[in-house]
């Protein structure tokens, strides 16, 4: 979601009095939602023009929509300005939502500052439920984000963490403090878009640093998408030329990309198939019925990037962040990866199948701190009934998995870092299990774990192996900050700087 919604949360309810008088005098207000439906889910008291906006204010969101679903129950309905939208806060709801209604729930939302970011072009995220999804979806799946796939971008990952490991090294040798929210970004961030053009494009740093800007004006939650209707609230949000800036700017680097990649191919130069390769060789392919398009591609492209590099890297970050405020845990993942690895000098891939106790790690984080804590927002297709209410056609549904990760009766000490708590239970992330969804679930789950599992797995692996870590200036574990930032994903808000150390040889 955009990552300048308290600015508008605060913009929305400054401006809501001037609002009120302008909007209330050119058009008729907003329904309710789902004005005219029969037994709504109950709700918060609302302000006119603004909805709900007020109760998010000043708080991240999953945490003021955690604290208003005690109030108000695992079900609840806000507006937010005029979107109506339905909130699950439990795995009850959650299952209901993804699972008995998994069909009538698995659109997104498409908001108006993003169909001026897509402009028709379809990708996959924000696809509407449909043939195009569909398809895209399968070419993702089958194609893009195979467990084959993945397992071919292998020396990518591996040397990417190669550089990662030197950039700490070299801290260490110093005895410097290193800035690992920073590294991993950068780890991950160069390894997907690696693999995604391959790593001959020459200008593949300014690509990076132009993706990764248009990271920032993500649209979804921007003043012209939560008030539709209003030209005003257009006429004051600086999105729209952000957005028009951006997309002229990437067109042109993805139209070199694109030409590049036919060039080579045409001259038979490279055998190395990156995904990009993989989506004009099905370009060729698929049928004519529906054709993909050269602008599918460029929104897939696009989709690949922005889905797979901040969420994986935020995972990685919290780990290390929860691995240092848990000396126990630290030692035993480590422990653990020193022993598997003993006698060799590199962290490779093929020697991580033999860990068990570091992927509880990831599980544990995973349920304490998903990545996207509201998953991505899905739109009810058909009017139906969850736990007993009445949804109408065209809500927007937010599933509020961070809250559910840590849902009292169904998690034991719930804001406890606890990875052994897997150990007992066996619950996964693959879906099933609606109590732990931090890739979503249903149709729309996410295709890409296994890709972004990869990168986390070997440079945590890594990390713990080869090093071990101090916080800064003598800092107590219980001091180190895991306040949470606002942004597309939920990071770190301060970036995890740390003492990396070699550790003397036991051997
Ligand atoms: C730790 C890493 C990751 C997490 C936690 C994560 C989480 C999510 C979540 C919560 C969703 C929405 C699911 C729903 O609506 O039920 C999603 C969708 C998606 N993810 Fe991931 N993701 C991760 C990595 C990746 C990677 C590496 C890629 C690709 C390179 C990727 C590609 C996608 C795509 C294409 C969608 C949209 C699927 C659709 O709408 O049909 N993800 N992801």
């Amino acid at each position: 979601m955009a990552a300048d919604l308290p600015v508008y949360l605060l913009l929305a309810v400054l401006l809501a009095i001037p609002l009120v008088l302008f909007i209330a005098r050119t058009r008729p207000a907003p329904r309710s939602p789902g004005a005219g439906a029969g037994r709504l889910p109950p709700g918060p008291w609302a302000l006119p023009v603004i909805g709900h906006l007020h109760h998010l204010a000043g708080a991240l969101p999953h945490r003021a929509l955690r604290d208003l679903a005690r109030r108000h129950g695992p079900l609840m309905a806000l507006r937010l300005g005029e979107l109506p939208v339905a909130v699950a806060s439990s795995p009850d709801a959650a299952r209901e939502v993804m699972r008995t209604h998994d069909a009538a729930f698995a659109s997104r939302p498409l908001s108006p500052m993003q169909e001026l970011a897509y402009q028709g072009a379809e990708g996959v995220i924000f696809a509407p439920y449909g043939e195009g999804w569909r398809r895209l979806r399968s070419i993702c799946t089958l194609e893009l984000l195979s467990a084959r796939r993945v397992q071919s971008f292998r020396a990518v990952r591996e040397d990417e963490a190669g550089r990662l490991l030197r950039a700490v090294a070299a801290a260490a040798a110093a005895a410097a403090p290193v800035n690992l929210s920073e590294r991993v970004a950068a780890y991950v961030a160069d390894s997907t878009v690696r693999a995604i053009i391959g790593s001959r494009f020459e200008h593949r740093d300014a690509y990076l640093r132009m993706l990764q800007e248009g990271l920032k004006i993500v649209p979804g939650m921007t003043l012209p998408d939560l008030f539709p209707s209003s030209h005003l609230a257009r006429l004051l949000s600086r999105v729209p030329a952000q957005i028009e800036g951006h997309r002229r700017g990437m067109r042109q680097f993805i139209d070199t990309i694109i030409a590049e990649h036919r060039e080579s191919r045409a001259s038979g130069n490279d055998n190395d198939e990156d995904l990009l390769d993989v989506l004009l060789r099905l370009q060729k392919e698929v049928d004519s019925q529906y054709p993909l398009t050269t602008e599918n591609i460029k929104t897939v492209m696009l989709d690949m990037f922005g889905a797979g590099s901040e969420t994986s890297a935020t995972t990685l970050q919290w780990a290390m962040a929860e691995l240092l405020r848990n000396p126990r845990v630290m030692r035993k993942a480590q422990d653990e990866v020193r022993r598997a690895l003993a006698g060799h000098d590199k962290v490779t891939e093929d020697k991580l199948a033999s860990l068990h106790y570091l992927p509880l790690v990831i599980k544990e984080t995973l349920r304490l701190h998903p990545p996207a804590p509201l998953l991505l927002p899905r739109r009810c297709g058909s009017a139906c009934r969850v736990l007993g209410f009445d949804i109408p056609e065209g809500t927007m549904v937010i599933v509020n998995a961070w809250a559910i990760g840590r849902y009292p009766g169904h998690w034991d000490r719930p804001d406890e870092f606890s990875p052994e708590r897997f150990e007992e239970s066996g619950r996964d992330f693959r879906g099933t299990d609606f109590e732990f969804i931090p890739f979503g679930a249903g149709r729309r789950m996410c295709p890409g774990m296994a890709f972004g599992l990869a990168h986390v797995e070997l440079a945590l692996a890594a990390l713990l192996f080869h090093f071990d870590w101090e916080l800064p200036g003598g800092m107590a574990a219980e001091e180190l900050d895991m306040t949470e930032a606002f942004g597309v994903t939920t990071q770190l808000r301060s970036d995890l700087v740390v003492v990396p150390r070699v550790p003397v040889s036991t051997g």
